[in-house]
């Protein structure tokens, strides 16, 4: 019996070891090998995509029960403990919300009990969010708390219009400037509103829909749900608080306090206390509204919220540029990245990142899906990547100099620059004005080489790198051009002054 015993152990033993080796052999190959191979489900683009918006649902611990509780004649029943709260805590190791659990529940407080004894206060349920999340509240209660756990700031450049000092005491109303010198109503909970945005969240200030869980369920699991589904049936307050600071906590959800127990209680309810013998009793309808001793002793429901998280990604660099451009296989050529790449306009709908690693730095390069005309009415993919734009240090312009060539229905780099720029300043005023470098792509197509003179003729005051993103040619100037702007050695912006169109 033993023997077989043992035997069995040893076979599964030698499965796992199997399967561990299996497993070391395939990351390798999953990690690194060539998209334009058939792609497997677990190719590595799919792992790097950002999850940039989910809902979840917050449920804060209720309150435990007071005891009613009589020694020797003389009440000695403890309150009952506070139920744990829902924190969101900023973090920088956490990037966006693939790993973020979409239904929170803290711990109830504990029963009071005799002999004094207070309840245990429930666990809080701390989630971590990356910086830059900014809450948008589709039930429940208004977040009520800030705290921070560590001084280490953000770079005030990271995050545009969220300066940490924007973040006043909770409770207290003020106005503030933003690094753009715009002046911002800013919210009694840490967050900042722009007045059109407060009026906005006026405007849609909902009705308390009735069942949280079952909202909720119809996006879990299911990371890329459907934001118009969200936007189009719910009343939303955009905008109530954004995580802006490492280590900065917000309570969504405050844990019921607890019940009390017949020691705290026998003041006000003594007349009407009619405990018998000395022992610790159960208290009668302890959730009876009408009972007066149900009221005091019941401890109080935790509160529910559903929110909508957004992720407004801080990268060093984004590429900006018309679908179709190459940005994807740029990204591709600049990292380890690996983009999907495409010869269709939105191959790209989500932001891919990589990582650009020098000696002494290592920048975050964000490709952002396609811009396209009227993207700042939401055309295209619209506002979604614009938001990413508005939390970045460094425009990279991404243009196509062969997309007008060899009868291609494509507009000149030029025009395409002119485009990109009014579509962000359409989108935010100023969003344009910032360190910005243009990148030439495809100077491997025929007649690519005279188009990058003329735009040279052209835009004239930001460098401009010709490269071909699929041969990973001129990439090493680019690398340096992109690391001098980020490090803020040089400074050039582009502006449609600049370009010359006529
Ligand atoms: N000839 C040439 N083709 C290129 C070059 N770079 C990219 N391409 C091609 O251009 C097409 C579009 O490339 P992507 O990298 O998907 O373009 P994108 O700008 O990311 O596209 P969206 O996802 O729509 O925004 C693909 O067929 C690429 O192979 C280049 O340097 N030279």
């Amino acid at each position: 019996m033993m023997f077989l015993f043992q035997a069995k152990c040893i076979k599964q033993m030698e499965g796992l070891t199997q399967r561990c080796i299996f497993r070391w052999s395939l990351t390798p190959y999953a990690r690194y090998s060539d998209t334009s191979q058939k792609k497997s489900k677990l190719a590595p683009l799919q792992e790097r995509r950002m999850i940039d918006k989910c809902k979840i649902f917050a449920k804060a611990g209720d309150g435990g029960s007071g005891c009613s509780s009589l020694r020797k004649g003389r009440p000695d029943g403890g309150n009952g403990g506070k139920g744990g709260d829902v924190i969101l805590e900023c973090s920088p190791r956490v990037w966006d919300f693939s790993g973020l659990q979409r239904h929170l529940i803290a711990e109830k407080g504990g029963h009071g009990s005799s002999k004094k004894l207070i309840g245990s206060r429930g666990a809080d349920k701390v989630a971590r969010v990356p910086l830059g999340t900014v809450l948008h509240l589709v039930n429940g209660d208004i977040p009520s708390v800030v705290k921070t756990q560590s001084s280490t700031d953000v770079d005030p450049w990271d995050i545009p219009g969220a300066l940490v000092n924007d973040l006043p005491d909770p409770g207290y109303n003020s106005t503030s400037t933003d690094t753009r010198g715009e002046l911002k109503a800013t919210h009694s909970i840490g967050c900042s509103l722009t007045q059109a945005e407060e009026t906005n969240a006026k405007k849609s200030r909902h009705a308390a829909s009735t069942d949280a869980f079952s909202q909720l369920s119809t996006f879990d699991g299911a990371p890329e749900f459907c934001t118009k589904d969200i936007e189009e049936n719910q009343e939303i307050i955009y905008n109530v608080a954004e995580l802006t600071e490492e280590g900065q906590q917000i309570v969504i959800a405050r844990g019921g306090e607890g019940g009390l127990g017949n020691v705290a209680s026998s003041k006000d309810s003594r007349k009407s206390m009619t405990m018998k013998g000395g022992s610790c009793q159960s208290i009668p309808n302890l959730r009876d509204p009408n009972s007066i001793h149900s009221s005091l002793h019941a401890g109080l429901p935790g509160v529910e919220t559903v929110l909508i998280l957004e992720l407004k990604s801080i990268a060093d660099v984004s590429f900006v540029g018309m679908p179709n451009v190459g940005k994807s296989t740029l990204l591709g050529a600049i990292s380890r990245a690996k983009p999907a790449v495409g010869d269709y306009a939105f191959t790209t709908l989500r932001p891919n990142l990589g990582n650009l690693n020098y000696d002494d730095l290592s920048i975050t390069v964000a490709d952002i899906p396609g811009l396209i005309k009227g993207a700042h009415q939401n055309r295209g993919l619209g506002h979604a990547f614009l938001r990413h734009i508005e939390r970045t240090k460094v425009l990279a312009y991404v243009v196509d100099l062969a997309a007008a060539l060899n009868g291609r229905k494509g507009i000149p780099p030029w025009e395409q620059l002119r485009e990109l720029i009014l579509e962000l300043e359409y989108h935010q005023d100023g969003l344009s004005n910032r360190p910005s470098l243009i990148i030439a792509n495809k100077i491997d197509e025929e007649g690519a080489s005279e188009v990058y003179k003329e735009l040279k003729r052209r835009v004239q005051g930001v460098p401009i790198f010709p490269v071909c993103a699929v041969l990973g040619e001129g990439i090493a100037d680019l690398k340096a051009g992109l690391k001098m702007l980020v490090n803020a050695e040089t400074s050039y912006k582009l502006c449609l002054d600049q370009i010359l169109i006529a």
